[in-house]
């Protein structure tokens, strides 16, 4: 992949949908299940709101990609869907090739919608598949099973051109053959696309408090890391290499709006809980807005914005942002871009060190990335080069 210039990692708009059928117990991210029907014409008219105040911010911006997150979108009516995207185009201009992703969770009355996403603009689906047998989807709280899922896969595989699927692994009890069996199939089924996430213990989940009464145990560091190290090489072999820590693509089908985070470029965040860093005369900011969807209702249509936090970065903080993303990449990052961002250069030393620990690797261009056996120590390695 090339080098980007400075600032021209594109521009995304991410739209959260934050609400779930049920509440998965390993997941914190913002969603919230709602036994009163939801009341989408008034979401989507919030939605259209927002979208305008944040255009205000960043007039002339080409939209590059666009991606409907969650919670779970695909619960989401159709004629929702269409009009967020026809309020995103009647406020920026939108690239002839947008990418336009929405999360789908694979039970049979979400594949039955999939038509209706493609009639509204969707042409990129990721669904959340998350194992591949039923005795683990149960235990991870799913409400699908495989055939369910795989079917599921099938009709997005049918609709869309571009398809991704989820899975979650280093699960209990999990070995890496098992793990391998399970990719195989998972690699079988998949167009172009997958996300492999190592699960993680998040705080305030049902996880945490079962592990901390004893009764959920995670693979040891070990055994993690033994099934990063299969996930590579199954995915390598199959002609699907890893783009970053947890991507895979076929090479050129990458997830644009995932590599407009990772290259530390520009987006837009609307809906509950959603994140933004928008580039402004005054520097990077980075904007967050309300997390309950009650509230984030009340305060668009009040206030015009539902947005809660805006900070501006400091020239270090951005630095350390920049690496922080950009070190999951496995096209990794310029240095001359962490400088011009950060006004401070990577300590040399500390880089042949780190080097010769066989952690970061330079490549022939100039830029840096981080090893296979240093992803699972990153957060210490950008410590370490940020410092
Ligand atoms: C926020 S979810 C939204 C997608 C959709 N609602 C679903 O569950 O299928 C995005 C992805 O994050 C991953 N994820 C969520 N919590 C996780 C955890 N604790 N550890 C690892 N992966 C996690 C799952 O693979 C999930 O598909
Ligand atoms: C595929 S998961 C990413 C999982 C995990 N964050 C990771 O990087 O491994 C995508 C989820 O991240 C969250 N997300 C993505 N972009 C976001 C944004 N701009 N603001 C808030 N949440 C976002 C949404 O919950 C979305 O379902
Ligand atoms: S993993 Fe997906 S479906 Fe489950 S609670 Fe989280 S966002 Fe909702």
């Amino acid at each position: 992949m090339s080098t980007l210039p400075p600032f021209d990692a594109g521009f995304g708009v991410y739209v959260h949908w934050p609400f779930c059928a049920s509440k998965c117990p390993y997941c914190d991210f913002n969603s919230h299940v709602r036994f009163q029907r939801v009341d989408e014409p008034r979401f989507a008219a919030a939605f259209a709101r927002e979208i305008a105040h944040q255009a205000e911010m960043t007039r002339g911006r080409t939209v590059g990609s666009i991606f409907l997150g969650g919670g779970t979108p695909s619960l989401m009516q159709p004629g929702t869907v269409a009009a967020v995207l026809d309020a995103i185009a009647a406020n920026w201009t939108v690239a002839p090739d947008v990418e336009v992703t929405l999360e789908a969770n694979p039970t049979s009355v979400e594949a039955g919608r999939l038509r209706g996403y493609r009639a509204a603009g969707v042409n990129r689906v990721s669904l959340g598949v998350q194992a591949m047998n039923d005795v683990d989807l149960r235990a991870l709280g799913r409400l699908h099973s495989v055939e369910e899922a795989m079917h599921a896969v099938e009709t997005a595989n049918s609709v869309f051109g571009r398809t991704s699927f989820d899975l979650i692994y280093a699960r209990p009890g999990q070995t890496p053959a098992a793990w391998a069996a399970e990719l195989d199939e998972a690699i079988r089924r998949a167009a172009e696309h997958l996300s492999l996430y190592q699960l993680t213990i998040e705080p305030g989940t049902v996880f945490e408090r079962l592990r901390d009464a004893g009764k959920l145990v995670t693979p040891e560091p070990e055994v993690a890391r033994a099934l990063f190290d299969t996930t590579r090489d199954v995915c390598e072999r199959h002609g699907l290499p890893a783009y970053e820590i947890s991507n895979h693509a076929r090479p050129g089908a990458e997830c644009r709006h995932n590599l407009v985070y990772w290259r530390y470029g520009e987006y837009a965040g609307v809906g509950p809980g959603a994140h933004a860093r928008l580039v402004t005369d005054s520097g990077r900011l980075a904007l967050s807005t309300e997390l309950s969807p009650e509230a984030w209702l009340e305060r668009v249509e009040t206030v015009g914005h539902g947005i809660v936090e805006t900070e501006r970065l400091s020239p270090e903080a951005e630095g350390d942002e920049f690496l922080l993303m950009g070190l999951r990449l496995t096209e990794g990052i310029d240095p001359e871009r962490f400088a011009r961002l950060s006004g401070r250069r990577i300590d040399q030393a500390r880089l042949r060190e780190l080097r010769a620990q066989g952690l970061v690797e330079s490549l022939t261009d100039g830029r840096l990335r981080v090893s296979r056996e240093g992803f699972p120590v990153l957060d210490a390695i950008v410590a370490d080069l940020a410092a």
